[in-house]
């Protein structure tokens, strides 16, 4: 369940017409998520109704969350379907509820699509692409706190609850990384400000056609390649096996590639960034299963999906 903070509908309703998004008509606590607690909430302006999803923070502070929130307004304001946060009298976009931080966005159409055709890969990969180039002018910066420094901390960290043969792989991958990360093809990527979380549960669809992207609370500057194999880990994968989907996957790389082709370091370094990819959620989920932060509020995800997803991309290396 996704409400760890109840809001009071009249605080929900005086919020909202704060913003001048209407009479508040309906609020419901929504119960997928496991980071934040979310509303949907229906108001009335003009006679016609509009649709908001209302989001207190329960982990992220005001230090992170304006990057996240001012990348995904930067976003929306150029064309790309990412929830557009709703700003007060004075433009403030992130507000107070019940104590914690708050965020007021449009909901966005549709459902996610837990079982990807090579159609809704190519949507995704072309608005992958779209979003890299048009985040190019955001003028805010912020490390992916899930990067290179938070692997090299976190894996000694995560050692002492893994069997041998895991912490060897651990050690392995992060030293691989290490040495991928001092070279020239790796300093030469192109980057920007990345989403780094998009999954499957993370996108929505209408009637076959991708309607947009959310949960940026990953968001942070990274290589746009680091994005891509994220994405691929995901989206391109038969999720039981961790095996890779060569049509999928074709679909996903071709349909970005159109919007922004490929750099030849990029095409390079994609086997070691897809093993990137794998290692980074292998190590927060593995984080979140053994050292729980506030564990009443996480349900960890299988840490060992990641390990198959790294095991397959060391064995059998895939290309562009
Ligand atoms: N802007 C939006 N438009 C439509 N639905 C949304 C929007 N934001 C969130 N949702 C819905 O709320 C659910 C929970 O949101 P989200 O995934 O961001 O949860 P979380 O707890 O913040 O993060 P996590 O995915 O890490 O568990 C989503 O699965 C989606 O159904
Ligand atoms: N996408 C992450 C969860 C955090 O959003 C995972 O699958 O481990």
């Amino acid at each position: 369940m996704a409400v760890f903070t109840e809001v009071p509908e009249d605080i929900a309703r005086e919020l909202l017409a704060r913003l001048g998004l209407g009479e508040l008509r309906e609020l419901r606590g929504i119960q997928g998520g496991i980071e934040n607690t979310n509303y949907f909430a229906t108001t009335e302006h003009d006679g016609r109704p509009s649709h908001w999803v209302l989001t207190l923070f329960e982990r992220l502070g005001h230090d992170q969350l304006p990057f996240y929130l001012h990348l995904m307004k930067h976003l929306a304001s150029r064309g790309i379907p990412v929830p557009d946060p709703q700003a007060d009298r004075a433009g403030d976009i992130l507000h107070t509820v019940c104590g914690k931080p708050a965020a007021v966005v449009n909901r966005l159409p549709g459902h996610s699509e837990l079982a990807p055709t090579a159609a809704h890969c190519a949507s995704v990969g072309e608005m992958l692409a779209r979003m890299h180039l048009a985040a190019r002018g955001f003028d805010r910066s912020q490390p992916n706190l899930r990067g290179l420094a938070w692997w090299n901390e976190t894996v000694p960290v995560v050692l002492p609850f893994v069997e041998p043969a895991q912490a060897a792989l651990l050690r392995a991958e992060l030293a691989f990384q290490n040495h991928v990360a001092a070279s020239s093809a790796w300093a030469a990527l192109p980057r920007g400000p990345v989403h780094a979380d998009l999954f499957r549960d993370n996108v929505m669809f209408e009637d076959g056609a991708l309607t947009g992207f959310f949960d940026f609370y990953f968001a942070g500057v990274d290589s746009w390649l680091f994005d891509l194999a994220v994405c691929l880990n995901d989206w391109c994968i038969d999720l039981a096996s961790g095996a890779h989907d060569p049509v999928r996957f074709d679909a996903f790389v071709r349909a970005y590639a159109r919007v922004r082709p490929l750099a030849s370091a990029e095409r390079q370094l994609l086997p070691a960034m897809l093993r990137a990819g794998a290692l980074r959620f292998w190590v927060s989920r593995l984080w979140d299963f053994h050292l729980p932060r506030e564990a009443a509020l996480l349900k960890p995800h299988d840490p060992a999906h990641f390990e198959r997803v790294l095991r397959g991309r060391i064995a059998h290396p895939v290309s562009a």
